[in-house]
């Protein structure tokens, strides 16, 4: 048995999302902008003398169901080595709340693994193996709260406001991604805007609309943040955000979360924990 180790899996929001056409193969050309969080999950790594992978705790569907599963055996096929680790996810973000949580979870495996197991792969190849896995996998390999275009996988890293979140999920909702994306009511065709356009007020999300219509927790959830600062819905929902200057505000309009509703602040980063973990593993190791 090797040395425990912890790494950081941080949530993420879409800042507005706009949707700008289908694609042949069904998938939306899209733009966003990824603000990547200080807090989210975490997974404990645990090194094995055998070739297995366990994953706990049991997240209601089967280990070889769960993204971080696929992203160890993606790993393993790739590079062609064989490795064993007990993997525990320390799970707070909501599932299929547009957080990103699984999303990251799949980065978080892919970079920690291949520095643990010292499997020499770079940024650009575990970004590409990442987005096998899910759209939304290489702007948490890449660890920078970035602009996004194509399908998602077009990043370029933007400097955004270090603000404060309150972020609100209403209870036993969860949005399907892929229910949104092929539902008929979905508007897809925002013109393209220029990177520098970009702001709060000239933007949305696309999904909001038709999500808040069919889900009418999310509705509730919105108007709910709206009383306290400007707030929309993260990626096909079923989360909503509300952006605040400073920490203690945010913190102030948490403590009033109606029950029905489960929540939690973070702030805003560039750089994102597990890039931190992963550039402090890289040079702690180098001395040795
Ligand atoms: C649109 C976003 C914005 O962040 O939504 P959220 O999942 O965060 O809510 C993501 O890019 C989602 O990424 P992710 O959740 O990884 O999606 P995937 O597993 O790759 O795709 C799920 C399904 O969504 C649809 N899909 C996804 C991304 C995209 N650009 N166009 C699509 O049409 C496809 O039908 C696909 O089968
Ligand atoms: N490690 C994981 N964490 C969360 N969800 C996972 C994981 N592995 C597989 N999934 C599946 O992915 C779905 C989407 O999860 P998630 O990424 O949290 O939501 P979203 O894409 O809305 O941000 C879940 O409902 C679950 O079925």
């Amino acid at each position: 048995m090797g040395n425990i180790t912890s790494w950081p899996s941080p949530a993420k929001i879409n800042l507005f999302l706009h949707i700008n056409g289908r694609r042949p193969d069904g998938y939306h050309e899209l733009q966003s902008i990824f603000v990547l969080f200080d807090k989210g999950d975490t997974l404990d790594i645990t090194p094995r003398d055998d070739n297995a992978i366990t994953i706990t705790p049991d997240l209601g569907f089967p280990v070889e169901s769960n993204i971080v599963f696929k992203a160890a055996r993606i790993l393993k096929e790739y590079t062609g080595r064989e490795f064993g680790a007990d993997i525990h996810i320390n799970k707070n973000i909501p599932m299929g709340g547009g957080l990103g949580g699984g999303s990251s979870n799949a980065a978080t495996a892919l970079v920690a693994l291949n520095l643990i197991f010292k499997l020499g792969l770079d940024e650009d190849t575990l970004a590409t193996l990442g987005r096998k896995l899910g759209a939304d996998v290489p702007v948490f390999v890449r660890g920078r709260s970035a602009f996004a275009e194509g399908v998602g996988e077009i990043l370029t890293p933007v400097n955004i406001e270090e603000k404060y979140y309150l972020i609100a999920t209403p209870t036993d909702t969860s949005v399907s991604t892929a229910e949104i994306f092929n539902h008929p009511e979905l508007p897809r065709n925002t013109p393209k805007l220029c990177p520098a356009d970009v702001c709060f007020e000239n933007t949305r999300n696309d999904c909001e609309k038709l999500v808040k219509k069919y889900y009418p927790k999310v509705a509730k959830t919105l108007s709910w943040l709206l009383q306290y600062a400007p707030s929309r819905m993260t990626g096909t929902g079923a989360s909503c955000f509300a952006c605040f200057e400073d920490e203690k505000a945010a913190l102030a309009a948490f403590e009033n979360i109606p029950n029905d509703m489960r929540g939690f602040v973070a702030k805003a980063v560039n750089v994102s924990p597990l890039k931190e973990a992963a550039d402090s593993y890289s040079r702690s190791n180098q001395k040795l």
